[in-house]
């Protein structure tokens, strides 16, 4: 009994105030290292990540930015379990990644959807793999196909739909299996503008729907897309990338396309932009 007093001092001394306003950390990367082998060579790494931290609160909207070949990606892979690392810790409700979490939903920029199946299967077959009764698959396929707005498009093949459906698909995939936190990697990029700004809406409207929200790492190279989305920017040195400043993101919610031409977010873009242009002219002097 005395042994567990010693060591839990601080529980029967922190003021019960501060531990209600304590932000719960969903995410958390503490000082992670990330070494690649340099091409040519097996004996002198690359470092990617160095010094990366990060706290992500649960529910929250994070968006990632950074120069080209920082890391984003590398960061996401390491969260999502698909890639290891080589130093510190990356820990998801307390506990060390390792190897695939059922509870990180990724979508990517390519949609990574199967061309024989139907969107209605495509979103089946993830729930397939997480051994969901066949029955319960096909309700819930048809419901988050009814989310993003694809209900009348359940029966057809990939090739039958545009970019923006089809991302739409792979959001709808992920989203059937309920992970509590989602990665999402420059996932509109390649969609035209006007399919870009649509996407961001719904995405909005979806997570903000919810009824738990789900915490988001969002990759961008779109600095109007990550302040449209987020709660917070995380802005990334040039590699090896390592977070150098964050931002908070203080406009209204929920937020629809008038925001963008908002005082507020002009004001943040150009702050952004400053931070995020010193990185990629960095980059260039060498
Ligand atoms: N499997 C790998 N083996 C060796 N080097 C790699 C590997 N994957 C990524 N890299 C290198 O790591 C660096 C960071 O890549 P990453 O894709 O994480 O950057 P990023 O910030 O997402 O870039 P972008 O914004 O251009 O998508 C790059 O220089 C890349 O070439």
């Amino acid at each position: 009994m005395s042994q567990l007093l010693i060591e839990q001092p601080e529980q029967h001394t922190q003021p019960i105030a501060a531990e209600a306003t304590a932000p719960e950390w969903q995410i958390e990367a503490k000082r992670v290292t990330k070494l690649y082998p340099k091409p040519g060579s097996r004996k002198e790494p690359t470092a990617v990540l160095d010094g990366f931290d990060l706290r992500i609160e649960k529910g929250e909207f994070l968006s990632l930015l950074g120069p080209s070949g920082c890391g984003k990606s590398t960061f996401l892979n390491i969260l999502a379990g698909l890639e290891t690392y080589n130093g510190g810790a990356v820990l998801v409700d307390g506990k060390r990644v390792s190897g695939v979490n059922k509870n990180v939903g990724v979508v990517f920029q390519g949609y990574a959807l199967f061309p024989w199946l139907t969107a209605q299967k495509n979103v089946e077959v993830g729930l397939e793999v997480r051994g969901i009764p066949k029955d319960e698959r096909r309700e819930r396929a048809a419901e988050v196909l009814k989310t993003v707005g694809l209900e009348h498009a359940a029966n057809r093949l990939p090739h039958q739909l545009s970019g923006g459906m089809r991302q739409r698909v792979a959001i709808a995939r992920v989203l059937a299996y309920e992970p509590e936190i989602l990665v999402f990697d420059e996932p509109f990029a390649a969609l035209d503008a006007q399919t870009r700004e649509f996407l961001q809406a719904e995405l909005l409207r979806i997570w903000e729907a919810g009824q738990t929200k789900k915490t988001i790492l969002f990759v961008t190279h779109s600095i109007d897309e990550a302040i449209f989305l987020s709660d917070r920017i995380a802005v990334m040195t040039k590699a090896p990338g390592r977070v150098k400043t964050i931002f908070d993101v203080d406009l209204p919610r929920p937020r629809d396309s008038t925001v963008r031409s908002s005082e507020d977010f002009v004001h943040i873009r150009s702050r952004v932009a400053r931070i995020l242009e010193e990185e990629v002219n960095l980059g260039n002097a060498h």
